[in-house]
């Protein structure tokens, strides 16, 4: 084996596992709840046993914040989180001068990879998003996670387009947030050495099945053991086993999705005794009292 091909290698195993994408903490206000954002990072190491988190994500709802705030984000999370886990910066923005400084930060601060969502709202050509991902990983020199989520980007990439950026070595993988598993089996196949994580919670077992090598999701922040036992038993073969647990799962998701995602795993977060505020920026909602009362409901019942 080559030099090149063992170094790629060894990265692929250290960055392999189960990731939360990160809730962040906000108070009524919108205002960074630093302190409860502590306290859900420290959640996720100690309680959930994350292999590392994802930060910066959807569920980080990074699309409704300033670039300060993501910038203070990405520095409390690290100062929290130090080296106990892995760390991926979500930097993507369609403002590509955003991206590219926030890409500098997170490295500096010691990020293991940055991960940029496609650019989206725009009709961007395949062209334009190759040199979107080139632009961020040649300004940062830190390895890139394509992170590919169509039904909020419109953004749907082939086998050929994913092979032209993951042929770059800095483009370790792709976060997977689709329901098309015949293209994760073409890309899996085609790229055996890549990273790819599966990205909807529902569907982590057949995504484990066809060879992912980790997930990251949101609702892992209060289910990351369960995820693990659909992880593993998956990849020792125990179907019956791993249909029970996401199954389980899936009742959890599907309340939690009925309720409104990450305002009720916040409440739940609360309900297990992690000390944080927990509101979601505007434009999203606020839980009504009924809705506050069924998140609890949905966290004793499962969790
Ligand atoms: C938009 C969003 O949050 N997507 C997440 C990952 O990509 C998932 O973890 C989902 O939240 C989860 O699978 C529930 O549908
Ligand atoms: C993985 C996911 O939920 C996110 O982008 O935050």
């Amino acid at each position: 084996m080559g030099l090149k091909l063992i170094k790629i290698k060894n990265l692929e195993e250290k960055m392999k596992g189960i990731y939360s994408a990160l809730l962040i903490s906000f108070d009524e206000n919108g205002n960074l709840d630093e302190k409860g954002t502590r306290n859900i990072v420290r959640y996720n190491i100690d309680e959930m046993k994350v292999d590392g988190l994802y930060v910066g994500g959807s569920t980080g709802e990074n699309f409704m914040i300033s670039t300060e705030m993501k910038k203070r984000i990405f520095e409390i999370v690290k100062d929290e989180a130090k080296d106990d886990v892995k760390l991926i910066a979500q930097v993507g923005s369609i403002n590509l001068y955003e991206a590219v400084e926030l890409g500098k930060y997170a490295t500096e601060l010691g990020y293991d990879s940055l991960s940029a969502v496609t650019p989206f709202y725009y009709k961007f050509d395949f062209e334009e998003i190759k040199n979107y991902y080139m632009t961020i990983v040649n300004e940062t020199n830190n390895n890139m996670i394509i992170y590919s989520i169509p039904f909020l980007t419109g953004v749907n990439m082939n086998v050929e387009q994913f092979g032209e950026l993951l042929c770059h070595d800095k483009i370790i993988g792709i976060k997977f947030t689709a329901g098309d598993f015949y293209l994760l089996e073409r890309v899996r196949k085609a790229f055996p050495h890549k990273l790819i994580y599966a990205g909807f919670d529902e569907m982590l077992l057949p995504a484990v099945a066809l060879g992912v090598d980790g997930a990251i999701g949101s609702t892992y922040n209060v289910t990351g053991k369960i995820a693990r036992e659909v992880f593993d038993a998956t990849k020792a073969g125990d179907l019956v086993t791993a249909r029970e647990r996401q199954t389980y799962l899936n009742d959890i998701i599907e309340a939690i999705l009925g309720n409104g995602l990450y305002q009720t795993i916040k409440e739940i977060l609360k309900l297990k005794g992690v000390d944080a505020i927990g509101y979601c920026r505007l434009p999203m909602k606020k839980l009504s009292t009924k809705k506050i009362e069924a998140a609890k409901e949905i966290g004793r019942n499962f969790l």
